[in-house]
């Protein structure tokens, strides 16, 4: 295993909000995780690499209490996983973002239909008189699309849509953002545009966010660092430039 972290690296990220250690999880003989470890740290952006089916969503789905880990320990903000009741596990989801390939909008409901939505689901951490319209219309702006309030999901683009639910994701203010393959199934421009605004929330809102890519171009302008997840291990981790250069050849297997 090619270990390609500096520890200087890490200056800038101290408090950790999502530990990993030895996490394993298998569905029969098929062993999928066999020992992840992994660190968030608070305003990072880290971005995870991994073949198709090499755990990955096993993984989101550990973190967020979808999938039960054989063995091994989550912590999340201090909170360990594996332990939460349903209602403290609720309650920590509240705190994280998703932006999932299959995070479509509501087809039947306006672009403020779509926002209002988590706002109603989260309405116990927000303020009685909070005021939806100026709450909406921020997450809306910043990302770009205050003009589609009143549009139906039908009349906006791939791009649009990806966008709007993106501020569909921020109007709750998560702490931590997964996200899952966000620029899949754009065109080059577009993907670059999502990776910009994701860029941009991150430094206004000093979000953390975990960043599941197979784009070596997203993973490239927006990872602060990276792990690439082989044979259910965290395989090799470090910033962009590091492990691009590396001779592993499982390592440049990713970034041919
Ligand atoms: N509920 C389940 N029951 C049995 N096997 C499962 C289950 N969920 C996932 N697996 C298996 O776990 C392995 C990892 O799947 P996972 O979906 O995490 O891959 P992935 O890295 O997200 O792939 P992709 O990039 O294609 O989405 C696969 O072999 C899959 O068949």
């Amino acid at each position: 295993m090619e270990d390609t972290t500096n520890s200087s690296d890490l200056r800038d990220f101290k408090e950790k909000v999502i530990d990993i250690r030895d996490l394993r999880k298998s569905f029969g003989d098929n062993h999928v995780l066999n020992g992840f470890n992994m660190r968030l740290f608070k305003g990072e952006n880290l971005v995870i690499m991994g073949k198709s089916g090499s755990g990955k969503s096993v993984l989101i789905k550990c973190l967020v209490g979808l999938e039960t880990a054989d063995s091994g320990s989550i912590n999340i903000m201090g909170h360990e996983v594996t332990e939460l009741n349903r209602l403290l596990l609720d309650k920590l989801r509240a705190e994280i973002g998703f932006l999932f390939q299959g995070s479509a909008l509501y087809d039947s409901m306006t672009v403020r239909e779509n926002l209002e939505f988590p706002l109603r689901r989260h309405k116990k951490r927000f303020e009685k008189s909070m005021d939806t319209n100026a709450i909406v219309m921020e997450a809306l702006e910043n990302v770009g699309l205050a003009h589609t309030l009143e549009m139906m999901p039908s009349e906006l683009s791939g791009g649009m849509k990806r966008r709007i639910a993106l501020a569909r994701t921020l109007i709750i203010r998560p702490k931590i953002i997964l996200y899952d393959e966000p620029t899949s199934g754009l065109d080059p421009i577009t993907s670059k545009e999502i990776i910009e605004l994701m860029l941009r929330i991150q430094k206004k809102y000093e979000t953390s966010s975990l960043i599941i890519t197979h784009d070596v171009d997203c993973a490239r302008v927006i990872s602060d660092r990276m792990i690439l997840l082989v044979d259910g291990i965290n395989y090799a981790e470090g910033k962009y430039n590091e492990l691009s250069k590396a001779q592993d050849p499982k390592i440049k297997a990713f970034f041919k």
